[in-house]
Parts: structure tokens; C-alpha cells; sequence
């Protein structure tokens, strides 16, 4: 118990200790205690102190069920193979906590980890986060905390650390209320680890972010020594080391991030759109789902790492559709590439653990049926000579000799761990083959003298066995107890058995043990040997994952531009956004879905969309005013918009006809219902505050959709807000490209006002007293909501319709000065108008 009571002394008291013992990992007193009610397993006594187990080969569930709960979990090994009769040597090897995990059982294979760590500089918030599965480490300065929140929430951290000072008081109200909420949302359901505040300490950060990557300065990466962050890159570093209880070994780059070099998509218009999530937190549903047809882990990882951060710069973009081009127009070559890939580990991550001491025979079997995959990647690859293709190509690199050396070192079939021996192929090594073959003679003489002392005692059911405790033995049940000869010595005695040792079997023990002891530190060795040939490529290795990662992605943007029809958008840096016969690509492939079960359901109508921030193109408004009954498709359409031009910034083909797009800085909207209701706002404050953040924030390059402004309070108020805001949105000469979807039917009016609003509207067909949805998007303003029918479509009751539609009339005909505006629609269609009306109407 003193290695366990040394052990636990070191580590805090929010970490749980597991303490390998044998064929299990054991928790202790006040960690037994919860440990057992955390994972529901049996909490035993022993001498009085409260003790629970774990299988160790079923450990990696359990641990899984901790980090699930927000525990840390502090792992205790055995550092050397056990002896009989002495004390092992037992280390702490790894913290576990929810941002540090590597083990792939642990890990989402498509996703990032990232480990966030903030700090609050005089004027900016600093940052820093590393995934430390794969390496990647950034770190960034913003004045704006709200523009890198919207990069957090694309990130999303597993764990964020935080100095231990502030992470109390960035919760209080005397911290800025923006800041509080942001970070207060960041933080919801992640785990938040405070650490000591001077692990944030600048000038200690440079240093050891140096050390972690192995350079003299940081120069090589555009980043200054003093740069703010680097006192919240410093902390991670400290962080890592101190969970993975040594330095983090696969840093080899850090990257500043700049909120201005991407498209930024703030957490409200992530979260509106379903960009990452359903409405129903499901992946299906999701744009990222709509446009995954990745075959690879890290080809997921890098679409998602796109979607999250949509390029500004044209000729990368341009790369990226070119490439996809690529693809599409050879399908076979497509897929025969596609069935290449499916052959490929995920080489980034098993590097990463190979690095920090996580080394598992079978990873090693990862990389070399990887690098036996290559040869043909290459080969299909040069089939696409002079286009984007083939400078992914050249990062291919060739890794023949190490190949070989894997080919002729590591066995078929290989174990998950290395001290099961049999990792290493026969014929590798001339001294394992000869310990092995030693170890192999034991086995055959073991049988031998078990048959020799069964036909010299005359016992049938005498064994020879073994166990870690007590070594060879030979048992023999009771009953035979007589039958046994003089030179047995008694080793242990049992319910239903004596064991028992001779000279002879004493000293074949000894050379037993030895051989395989031998044999396994033998193995160990070649297995290092081989891990060191490995790393020598780290980076070559690194370069070509990253490679056949992004020919995943493309090959697979490529399949969904075959089969929806998509096309290539033109980018430039105009003020344009002009989509032909534009669809919503995740709507669309809902539709077919449930048309496959659903005979008689419409395929997915197309809609153009014209506007230009100075509406300077011909029949382009910078903002478009969208009316039309319920369920006529509007938000469908707004949202449809935004999606076209996420995916064109990504790189992607899109779903239309044709699309022109001068570059977007900033998606902006303000849709639908939120989630905050738990957090304690109303749908009012939420739909203010986001549509605060629009105003405050858009630029002339943005994109602005909003869908019923207004909605969450009285009728005037709601309106006049709309109003106000449709005004703000359209500046002295150019404006945000925004799309605004309301009920509110007075609105239409603006466009006779403001030069660059226009009015479109959602189209229905009257059948009788019912409406037939024909979802089509078109010129002028809907004249009525249709509210009622769509109403009865939803099946309420008859009395209801009939009472809903008595009051309609009476309201109708009532003289208030929201029914002139009414009113004076209608009389616009017919040419008259009057002075009184717009008197009324200067109210606005
Ligand atoms: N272009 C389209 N083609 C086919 N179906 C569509 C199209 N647009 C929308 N739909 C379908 O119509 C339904 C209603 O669309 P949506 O929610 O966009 O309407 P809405 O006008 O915003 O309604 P409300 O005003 O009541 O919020 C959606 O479930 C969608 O599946």
C-alpha cells in the first residue's frame, strides 16, 4: 500500500486513482467509495478499508464511463514483468481527462479533441488549443472575444483550461456581461480545469512551447516571442506533460489563427443552421452529415475542420473546386481511389501515440498495411498529371525501405500487447528465433515430465501448472495424496490440492523464466527498433495522411456532385450573390429519403436568388424581403442561401444550376427556435440578442438572413422592431446581402422607400378554400398569410377554423392603423391611395 499511498499524495483530489494489481486495476479508500457508485460496480472491504476492482482487459469501458462523467483518471502500472514473490515496480503513467485521451477506443475517429485554454489579457482574450491525438496546436489574440467564441464553437473543446483565479470570477457580474455569457455558453457541459495562474505566465509559455517544438524561436511560424497568447499555449503545454506525465512528443508546428482570415460563422447561425447538429442534436440531419462521403477518419476530421472555418482566400478555394473537378469528370478513377483509401489506418493519430509512449503491436500493423496501400494510391494519382491532383500527389511520399523492414519485422497476426509476446515475425531476429526456440523445447519437455511423474507416482490426474505467484508446480488432488514420492516439496496447499515442486522442475523453472524473459525483452527491443524507424518519417508520414485525407474529402464532394447535380460556383470579390435554380442540400436528401418510403411525396423545387450588397447588378436588392403563408418554404429558402455559400467558401461544389459569389466575411442570422429557454432567457431576449450581435457586427461583405423578426412579442412592437431593423440594414450605399422572411405583410411597404429593398414572396395556388404549396419563390409581396388554412391542414378543429375565421373577417374590417397599411396594399394593387392613409403610414 505505500507505492499506492505515494502515488495518490501526488495527485489532485478530483483525479481517481486506478492501481494495477495483477489481472486488475484496483481503487482504493475515498476512491473505491466513489468510484464504485460512479461506475456501479461492487464496493468489497478489506481489513476495513473500502476497495473495488476492474478487469484490466475491460478497463477501457470503464474509463470511458468516468471521462464520460467529467472524472479524471489518474492510471498506475506495472513497470516491469512480474516475478514470483516480488514486489513489482508500478508507475503513474498517464492522467486521463476528457481533452488529453488517446487510446482509440476512447476517442472519436472522426472528430478533433481539442484542449482549449483562455486567459483574459488588459485588452484581449488569449487563446490556445492543441489535439493532442493528432498534433495540432494554435493560439490567437482577438480584441473581439465574440469572434473567436464563434471559432470555439466550431472547435468544440473537450476540455478548457482556465486560470485558477479567473475561473470563478469570469462567471461573476462584475466581469463584462458579453464576455460572461459567452464564456458561461462555451462552458456549458465541458469540462473546465482551472490550473495556477503563473502557468499562464508569457515569457515561462514562449519557453516552453520552444522546448515542446524543438526550436530556438518561433520565428519560423510568424509568431513573435511575445506574443499574448503564448502564455495560454504555455499552460497547455504544462498541462499535457502533466497528464501524459512526460513532454507531449508530436508537436512540431503551432499556427496563429486570425478570425479575419476565415469565414466566420457565429454560435447562434452553427447552431440555426444545423451546420455540425440537427435541430435534434443527431448528426444526421446535419450539413456535415449532407456533405460526408469520407471513407477515411482524418478525410472526416479535415471536412470538418473546413466546414467549421470556410475559406476568404479565392485561390485556395479554387484549388479545392478544381480539385473535386478532378474527380468528377474521371468516376472511375474516383472510386478506384476511394476503394484504395478504405485500406488506410489513421496515421496521424497512431503517430500520435506512438509518440507519447502509447505503443500497441497492432498500430504498428496500422502503419505498415498503410504504407503498403501507397504504391498504388501513387500510381491511380499520376493518372491526373498537371492539374491540383498531382500536387497532392507529390506529397505522397515513398517509404519503401521502411515498408520492407515493417514487412520482414512484424508478424501477421499481431498481439494488442507487446508483453503477449509474438509481435515479431520468425526469422527476424537470429537471437529471438534461438530464445524462442528454447522456450518452444520447454514446452515439449514440460509435457514429457508431466507424462514421466504420472507413470512414476502412478497419479493419472497429476498436472504440471503455473501461475504468476507461485511459478511451475506440480499439483495433485487430494484424494492422490498418498501416491505422492518423497523428493516432492510442498509449495501451496489448496481446498482440493496440494502443489508441490522437485529439484528438477526447480531448475528447468529457472531456464523457463529466463527464456521468456529473454524472449519478450528481445521482442521489446525490435519493437522499439521498428517504433524508432517509424518516427525517423514522422513528419514525411504526417504530410502524406494530411494528403490522402484531402483526396478523401474531395473524392467524396465529388460523388454528391455527381449524384444531386451540383455545380462549380464562381468566386470573386465582387458584391454578388447570384444562385440559378439554388436547393437546400440537406431538405433535398431528407426528400429522397422519405420519398423512397413514402410514395406520392414532391421532389425538392428550386429557387434562384439575386442580391448585391450596392444592388448595383441588374435585378440584385441587397435585401430581400420574403413574405408567404406558413409552410410556404421560406426559411427553407433563407437558410438554403447561407448553406450555398458556406459550402462555395469551403471549396465545394454547391446545389444549383449555377452560382456567382464575391466573397463572404461573415454568415449572420436569426432563425427559428433556440435552446437558451434553459439558460433562463426568453425566446425574446435570445432573438434580441442575436439579432443585437447582426447589427452590431455585419459588414457590407456579410450575409444576413433573418426569418420572422419580431415574432416573440406584441403585434406593433414586433413590427415596428422589424421595421427598424430592415432600415439599419440598409445603409447610406452598400449593405450586408440580406435575406429577411417575414409575416408581417406591412413590411412590403419599405421597398417602396428604401431603393435597395425588393419584395419576393413565397408562391401558393387556391384550390377551393384550400392552398396547395407549390414552393416557389417570386417577385412582389404575398398579399395574405393563409394562416387559417395551413391551420386546418394541421388538423385543428372544425368549431375552431370556422370561430378563427369569423374573427379574421371582424379584424379585417376594423379601422385600426395596422389594417390601413393592410388597406393600402390592397389599394395599391387596385392605383388609388389617400392622404390619411399615409399619414398613418409616416408613423413607421
Ligand atoms: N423548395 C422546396 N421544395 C420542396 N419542399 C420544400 C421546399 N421548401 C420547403 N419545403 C418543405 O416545406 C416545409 C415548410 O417549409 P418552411 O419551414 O421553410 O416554411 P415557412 O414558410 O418558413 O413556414 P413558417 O412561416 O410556418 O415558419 C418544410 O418541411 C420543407 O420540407
Amino acid at each position: 500500500m505505500q507505492q499506492w499511498h505515494e502515488m495518490r499524495a501526488k495527485l489532485a483530489d478530483d483525479t481517481l486513482l486506478m492501481f494495477r494489481l495483477g489481472d486488475f486495476y484496483e481503487i482504493f479508500k475515498q476512491d473505491a467509495e466513489w468510484g464504485a457508485k460512479l461506475l456501479g460496480i461492487t464496493l468489497t472491504h478489506r481489513h476495513g478499508m473500502p476497495m473495488a476492482g476492474i478487469p484490466f482487459h475491460a478497463a477501457d469501458g470503464y474509463i470511458q464511463k468516468l471521462l464520460d462523467q467529467g472524472i479524471k483518471i489518474a492510471i498506475c502500472d506495472q513497470v516491469e514483468t512480474p516475478q514470483p514473490g516480488k514486489l513489482v515496480k508500478r508507475e503513474l503513467t498517464r492522467i486521463i481527462t476528457p481533452g488529453t485521451r488517446l487510446a482509440d477506443t476512447q476517442i472519436d475517429a472522426q472528430r478533433n479533441h481539442f484542449l482549449l485554454a483562455l486567459s483574459l489579457g488588459k485588452k484581449a482574450l488569449n487563446a490556445s488549443w492543441l489535439d493532442l491525438t493528432t498534433g495540432e496546436f494554435f493560439l490567437a489574440s482577438e480584441v473581439k472575444p465574440e469572434n473567436l467564441f464563434a471559432a470555439f464553437e466550431s472547435l468544440d473543446p473537450r476540455e478548457i483550461i482556465v486560470p485558477e483565479n479567473a475561473a470563478e470570477s469570469w462567471t461573476l457580474p462584475h466581469t463584462d456581461q458579453r464576455f460572461r455569457e459567452l464564456y458561461t455558453h462555451i462552458g456549458d457541459g465541458r469540462a473546465i480545469s482551472p490550473i495556477p495562474d503563473y502557468h499562464f505566465d508569457e515569457a515561462a509559455g514562449a519557453q516552453s512551447v520552444m522546448e515542446a517544438l524543438g526550436v530556438m524561436n518561433l520565428e519560423g511560424f510568424g509568431i513573435g516571442q511575445d506574443h499574448p497568447a503564448l502564455g495560454a499555449a504555455g499552460a497547455l503545454i504544462h498541462y499535457a506533460t502533466e497528464t501524459l506525465c512526460a513532454k507531449p512528443e508530436n508537436l512540431r508546428k503551432i499556427r496563429e489563427y486570425s478570425s479575419e482570415r476565415t469565414l466566420l460563422l457565429d454560435p447562434a447561425t452553427l447552431r440555426n443552421l444545423e451546420i455540425f447538429k440537427s435541430a435534434a442534436s443527431t448528426r444526421h440531419g446535419s450539413l456535415l452529415a449532407a456533405m460526408d462521403g469520407c471513407v477515411t477518419a482524418p478525410g472526416a476530421r479535415l471536412l470538418e475542420r473546413w466546414l467549421c472555418a470556410p475559406e476568404l482566400d479565392l485561390t485556395e478555394i479554387t484549388r479545392r473546386q478544381n480539385c473535386v473537378g478532378e474527380f468528377v469528370t474521371a468516376p472511375g478513377l474516383a472510386t478506384e481511389l476511394q476503394n484504395l483509401l478504405k485500406g488506410v489506418r489513421d496515421i496521424e493519430r497512431i503517430l500520435s501515440r506512438l509518440q507519447n509512449r502509447m505503443r500497441n503491436p497492432r498500430e504498428l500493423g496500422g502503419v505498415r498495411d498503410t504504407l503498403a496501400a501507397l504504391p498504388a494510391i501513387a500510381t491511380t494519382l499520376l493518372e491526373f498529371p498537371d492539374t491540383p491532383v498531382a500536387a497532392i500527389a507529390e506529397r505522397i511520399n515513398d517509404f519503401g525501405s521502411l515498408s520492407a523492414t515493417l514487412d520482414r519485422g512484424l508478424a501477421e497476426e499481431l498481439p494488442s500487447n507487446i508483453a503477449d509476446g509474438g509481435t515479431i515475425r520468425d526469422g527476424y531476429d537470429e537471437s529471438l528465433d534461438h530464445t524462442r526456440s528454447l522456450t518452444r523445447d520447454s514446452q515439449k519437455w514440460l509435457a514429457e515430465f508431466e507424462q514421466a511423474e504420472q507413470a512414476r507416482t502412478g497419479i493419472k490426474n497429476l498436472r504440471i501448472r503455473y501461475n504468476g505467484a507461485f511459478g511451475y508446480f506440480i499439483e495433485v488432488t487430494k484424494s492422490n495424496i498418498a501416491l505422492v514420492p518423497e523428493d516432492y516439496v510442498r509449495k501451496q496447499t489448496m481446498k482440493n490440492a496440494e502443489r508441490y515442486t522437485t529439484d528438477v522442475l526447480k531448475e528447468r523453472e529457472r531456464e523457463i523464466l529466463h527464456a521468456a524473459e529473454k524472449a519478450i525483452a528481445r521482442e521489446e527491443a525490435l519493437f522499439n527498433g521498428l517504433i524508432e524507424a517509424i518516427l525517423e518519417h514522422a513528419d514525411a508520414l504526417k504530410e502524406t495522411a494530411a494528403a490522402m485525407a484531402e483526396i478523401d474529402v474531395f473524392i467524396g464532394w465529388s460523388t454528391l456532385a455527381r449524384e444531386w447535380d451540383y455545380c462549380k460556383p464562381k468566386l470573386d470579390q465582387s458584391d454578388k450573390l447570384l444562385i440559378d435554380q439554388g436547393r437546400h442540400p440537406v431538405v433535398e436528401q431528407m426528400m429522397r429519403e422519405q420519398r423512397l418510403g413514402l410514395a406520392g411525396t414532391h421532389a425538392f423545387v428550386p429557387n434562384d436568388c439575386r442580391l448585391s450588397s450596392s444592388a448595383s447588378s441588374e435585378d440584385a436588392p441587397q435585401i430581400a424581403l420574403i413574405t408567404g403563408p406558413n409552410m410556404a418554404g421560406k426559411s427553407t429558402y433563407i437558410r438554403q442561401v447561407a448553406l450555398i455559400v458556406l459550402m462555395a467558401q469551403s471549396g465545394a461544389w454547391v446545389p444549383a444550376r449555377s452560382c456567382e459569389l464575391g466573397v463572404v466575411d461573415r454568415i449572420f442570422s436569426r432563425v427559428g427556435a433556440s435552446d437558451e429557454l434553459a439558460r433562463g432567457n426568453s425566446t425574446f431576449m435570445v432573438e434580441m440578442n442575436e439579432t443585437a450581435n447582426i447589427l452590431n457586427n455585419a459588414t457590407p461583405r456579410s450575409l444576413v438572413i433573418l426569418d420572422e423578426i419580431g415574432r416573440g412579442t406584441s403585434t406593433y412592437d414586433g413590427l415596428s422592431i422589424a421595421w427598424a431593423v430592415i432600415e439599419h440594414l440598409h445603409p447610406e450605399k452598400t449593405g450586408a446581402r440580406t435575406l429577411f422572411a417575414t409575416h408581417y405583410h406591412e413590411l412590403t411597404q419599405l421597398a417602396k422607400t428604401l431603393a435597395r429593398v425588393e419584395n419576393y414572396s413565397v408562391a401558393v395556388k387556391e384550390w377551393n378554400d384550400d392552398i396547395v404549396f407549390v414552393r416557389q419563390v417570386i417577385k412582389g409581396a404575398a398579399d395574405r398569410s393563409y394562416g387559417i388554412q395551413v391551420a386546418r391542414l394541421a388538423g385543428l378543429p372544425t368549431t375552431v377554423i370556422d370561430r378563427a375565421k369569423t374573427i379574421l373577417e371582424r379584424l379585417e374590417a376594423d379601422d385600426s392603423s395596422h389594417n390601413l397599411l393592410r388597406k393600402r396594399m390592397k389599394k395599391e394593387k387596385s392605383g388609388s391611395d389617400t392622404k390619411e392613409e399615409d399619414d398613418q403610414l409616416a408613423l413607421f
